[in-house]
């Protein structure tokens, strides 16, 4: 093996990212968010870049694993998984129902262990392609698009944040003519054709409403309700059937495959997930019932990129549809969505991101969203440079901070503004 591939050293660099008051069934986000940085260094002189979740639980996980990289040629991206197991141990926190925020399925220790092995796994694949001078969709066998498409995340939200947090000129977002304005500026500044709004946050009627609004103003487009599973069967089945007629998909209307199974069953309208099959465990169940069409992969939680392509073939064979789901994520996770989507031969609906939600960054250029569509970067590695000094202060931050902001609760932000706020059982509605 080159010396040049062999890992000299892994940097870890937690940070806290300022995240706007956006609503969910949960609560509200913390005025700042915690992600991790992850440099994998080569004995080339080489650095690739990776990131994840930054919470006390998977910093835990990468630790022992940075230490163990040293050694170890950044081509051996397989050999990461055995290394994770080998190395991290049980996390702390894994209570086997759901994670902490409640948004993202069943928190596993397996689920959490993935979700830091991707973000080393691209760090790798970024600092071999940048040896090697190949992007790297061509280390995942080259890209089918020269482009790929987002969709608008729509939030109801507030104004500010009722303590802290950085200030930003979005205004509030709390009925249908909030959504509506809020979705044309994403359609005027950044060209998203869809639509995906966040719902679980008010009355189904309320959301329906705003759906029917949203309609009206972007004829034919596709639109999308994501209410993070907080209702029962039969509210997910009225609906499905009030908004049969505009909606793409409805994205995790209720909690956990009997439930989407059911509603699949008598609803017109395709389900989408990625709370109900979040790991290959879950694929084979959920498929044989016919749960959802449209699996929304994070490649955080599904261990990376070639696990992705993984779960993109197995979609594939059972004709289920696959498109990405996005958390609060920076430019470093979004270069790595956009590279292994293009490498995808079916892509059916347009990509969630949040990144236009995020002001701050630690990459140096901002991504340029045309028609809803990134383009796919041809440059060496992901195609991001890192801006040390942004790395700098936003780690800065986060060792500043008493400890409130580095793990991500949303009910605890929620008891903010109303003190007696409690995670609200499912479901809701
Ligand atoms: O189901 C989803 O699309 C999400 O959970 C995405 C995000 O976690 C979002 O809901 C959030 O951060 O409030
Ligand atoms: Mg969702």
């Amino acid at each position: 093996m080159d010396s040049a591939l062999i890992v000299e050293e892994v940097q870890l660099t937690p940070i806290l990212i300022s995240d706007p008051p956006l609503l969910n069934t949960q609560g509200v986000h913390q005025p700042y968010t915690p992600r991790l940085v992850v440099e994998v260094v080569t004995r080339g002189g080489v650095t690739g870049l990776g990131e994840t979740y930054g919470d006390g639980k998977y910093l835990d996980l990468a630790r022992p694993l940075a230490g163990a990289m040293p050694g170890r040629p950044v081509t051996d991206v397989n050999g990461l998984f055995s290394l994770a197991e080998r190395v991290c141990g049980d996390s702390r926190a894994v209570d086997g129902r759901v994670d902490a925020g409640g948004l993202r399925g069943a928190q596993t220790a397996d689920k959490l262990r993935l979700s830091v092995v991707s973000a080393f796994e691209v760090a790798c694949l970024d600092a071999l392609g940048k040896t090697l001078g190949l992007p790297v969709h061509a280390l995942l066998g080259g890209k089918v698009r020269d482009r790929v498409e987002y969709s608008a995340y729509l939030f109801y939200r507030w104004d500010a944040h009722p303590v802290g947090g950085e200030a930003d000129d979005w205004g509030a977002a709390l009925d249908p003519a909030g959504i509506v304005e809020q979705a044309r500026r994403f359609d005027r500044t950044y060209g998203f054709r869809s639509f995906k709004l966040k719902g679980g946050v008010f009355p189904p009627e309320r959301e329906v409403a705003a759906i029917r609004a949203l309609a009206e103003e972007f004829p034919g487009r596709p639109l999308r309700l994501d209410p993070n599973g907080a209702w029962s069967v039969e509210t997910s089945l009225a609906v499905a059937r009030e908004l049969k007629d505009v909606l793409e998909y409805l994205e995790d209307p209720a909690s956990g495959t009997d439930a989407m199974a059911e509603i699949a069953a008598r609803a017109d309208v395709p389900l989408a997930t990625n709370m109900c099959v979040t790991t290959f465990e879950e694929v084979p169940e959920a498929f044989a019932r016919d749960s959802v069409r449209i699996v929304l992969c994070d490649h955080h939680y599904w261990g990376g990129l070639h696990r992705t392509r993984e779960l993109a073939a197995l979609c594939r064979t059972y004709g289920v549809g696959l498109s990405m789901h996005s958390n609060t994520h920076l430019g470093i996770s979004l270069a790595a969505m956009t590279q292994v989507a293009s490498t995808l031969p079916r892509l059916d609906h347009a990509c969630d991101t949040h990144h236009p939600w995020q002001s701050e960054d630690v990459v140096t250029a901002r991504p340029l969203f045309e028609d809803g569509r990134l383009a796919v970067s041809d440059a060496p590695g992901l195609g991001v440079e890192l801006d040390r000094d942004r790395l700098a202060a936003l780690h800065r931050r986060w060792v500043e901070d008493d400890g409130a902001m580095r793990d991500r609760d949303d009910a605890a932000a929620m008891r903010v503004a109303d003190p007696g706020w409690r995670t609200p059982e499912v479901p809701r509605w």
